[in-house]
């Protein structure tokens, strides 16, 4: 566990840190918490643009508790671990605590913390788009503010000390960097335009849908989630604050995230929590089932109506809450949830939602949890295993870190994962935007195509793009 020097001053603790990485000639963490004055989170995330372009991360919880922005890698934690690369990231990052010296506040949020994400499928071959990710990525970023509910902002810097560091060189410096990080004034941004939006194969993406559909229809299983991507090409680099500025203004009510791993970032604004950890409480979402808004009240409520009576959908919906809850129940003394879904509603879309809650057993990290729960029925299919052979057999793509968890941990193991959906990569002059849907046996091809239409117009709003 990490040791709290609640009352010591800054440096000392840094002396101390070192000290200790010169004595067992290993890396110690040294991790000081100070609150600050607001500024805008986005604002921190440009001003970091300059030097550490390729190594930040946001964070934003849907209810707007917690907002995370990382700069800077002080160290990253990946795995090549296959299914076991939960574990190998929770290992990693325990072992690495192990030394840790902290200084300063302890409040949730603040302090030793790992944000970055997970492979959907290990066994998928990491396409052009995605050589940078590996089985999982995760950032401790050297600075690291945070802004909790009450509208508090802190600022975590992170110092990895080695046997050779000089203490007082690498101290000015960070103080140097944190003053500049923090009084940024925000520049005006260049935007590059969309020369063109291009969906990958749809028709094939049709016929393959409706070869599952039968497979679905023999009883083979019982859904697969089969998903799809488009490109959007930009006359120069699409910068991921002006995605995240937009996304933020259009989808406050979603987890927003970025992840900025060299020179690509996965990145988006999804309504789907996997779980969430906070002491032993535990809270996670079944979210399967969707239908498009309204153009006026009456038109949207009877869509609601629609689908909250659409066996179809229900179905769809069933299979997410059958598998959640078994699967937490088995981590938890208790778990909740009502016995009905009801409606989520965003910009675009409505979807059949139940949230679950549950009460963690002793000694769990919210990465055990990550690690039972993906992929639920809502990404992957039922049964998991064989709806994971149809997806890598029948989607022409990988998907990457998309459908896959996407969050934060600390170092006690509260954290918050969401389901990385309406997401897409920047890459070079490139968005890959993603988004899929459930089928069961009553899909229709069209129609699901359809649904995928509505769930990209987030994120192709968010990067300037147009469809039809
Ligand atoms: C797969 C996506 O969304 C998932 C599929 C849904 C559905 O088919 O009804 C609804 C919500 C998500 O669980 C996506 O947005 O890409
Ligand atoms: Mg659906």
């Amino acid at each position: 566990m990490v040791r709290i020097l609640q009352h010591s001053h800054g440096f000392a603790g840094f002396e101390r840190a070192l000290e200790q990485a010169r004595q067992s000639k290993r890396e110690v963490l040294f991790s000081q918490v100070t609150p600050v004055d607001p500024v805008d989170p986005l604002q921190f995330y440009e001003a970091g643009y300059q030097l550490y372009q390729g190594e930040r991360s946001f964070w934003q919880d849907k209810s707007g508790e917690l907002t995370l922005v990382g700069i800077g890698n002080a160290q990253t934690f990946t795995s090549n671990k296959r299914n076991d690369r939960f574990i190998d990231i929770k290992n990693q990052w325990q072992e690495f605590l192990s030394s840790a010296v902290q200084v300063g506040e302890k409040k949730l949020g603040t302090g030793p913390i790992l944000v970055g994400g997970f492979s959907f499928d290990p066994r998928q071959e990491a396409e052009l788009e995605w050589t940078n990710f590996s089985d999982a990525y995760f950032q401790l970023p050297a600075f690291m503010f945070s802004v909790d509910s009450d509208g508090q902002c802190f600022l975590t810097t992170n110092i990895v000390c080695t046997e050779f560091d000089e203490l007082a060189k690498i101290w000015d410096r960070m103080q140097e960097e944190k003053e500049k990080l923090l009084g940024f004034a925000e520049g005006q941004m260049k935007d590059v335009k969309v020369v063109q939006v291009t969906e990958i194969e749809p028709e094939e993406w049709k016929q393959s849908l409706s070869s599952v559909v039968e497979r679905l229809k023999n009883g083979e299983m019982e859904k697969v989630v089969l998903a799809r991507k488009i490109l959007v090409d930009f006359d120069g680099r699409k910068r991921s604050e002006t995605v995240l500025e937009r996304l933020r203004d259009d989808q406050a009510d979603s987890f927003l995230f970025s992840l900025e791993v060299l020179d690509s970032c996965f990145i988006g604004a999804t309504p789907e929590r996997l779980v969430k950890k906070s002491g032993d409480s535990i809270l996670s979402t079944c979210l399967a089932g969707s239908i498009g808004r309204g153009a006026t009240l009456e038109e949207d409520q009877l869509l609601s109506d629609t689908l909250l009576k659409d066996d179809k959908n229900l179905h769809e919906h069933e299979l997410v809450v059958n598998m959640i809850s078994e699967n937490l129940r088995a981590l938890c003394q208790k778990v909740e949830m009502p016995s009905e879904p009801t409606l989520m509603k965003i910009r675009d879309i409505q979807h059949l939602y139940t949230p679950v809650t549950g009460t963690a057993k002793k000694d769990m990290s919210v990465v055990d949890f990550v690690n039972r729960l993906h992929p639920t029925p809502a990404l992957g299919g039922t049964p998991t295993h064989l709806a994971m052979d149809v997806i890598q057999e029948e989607e022409k793509m990988n998907r990457g870190f998309y459908a896959a968890p996407v969050g934060w941990m600390d170092a006690e193991g509260n954290g918050e994962f969401a389901v990385a959906i309406r997401s897409g990569l920047l890459h070079d002059q490139h968005a890959y935007l993603y988004a899929g849907c459930g089928v069961v046996k009553d899909s229709n091809a069209e129609s699901e195509y359809q649904e995928t239409l509505i769930k990209f117009r987030p994120m192709l709003r968010a990067v300037g793009g147009t469809m039809q």
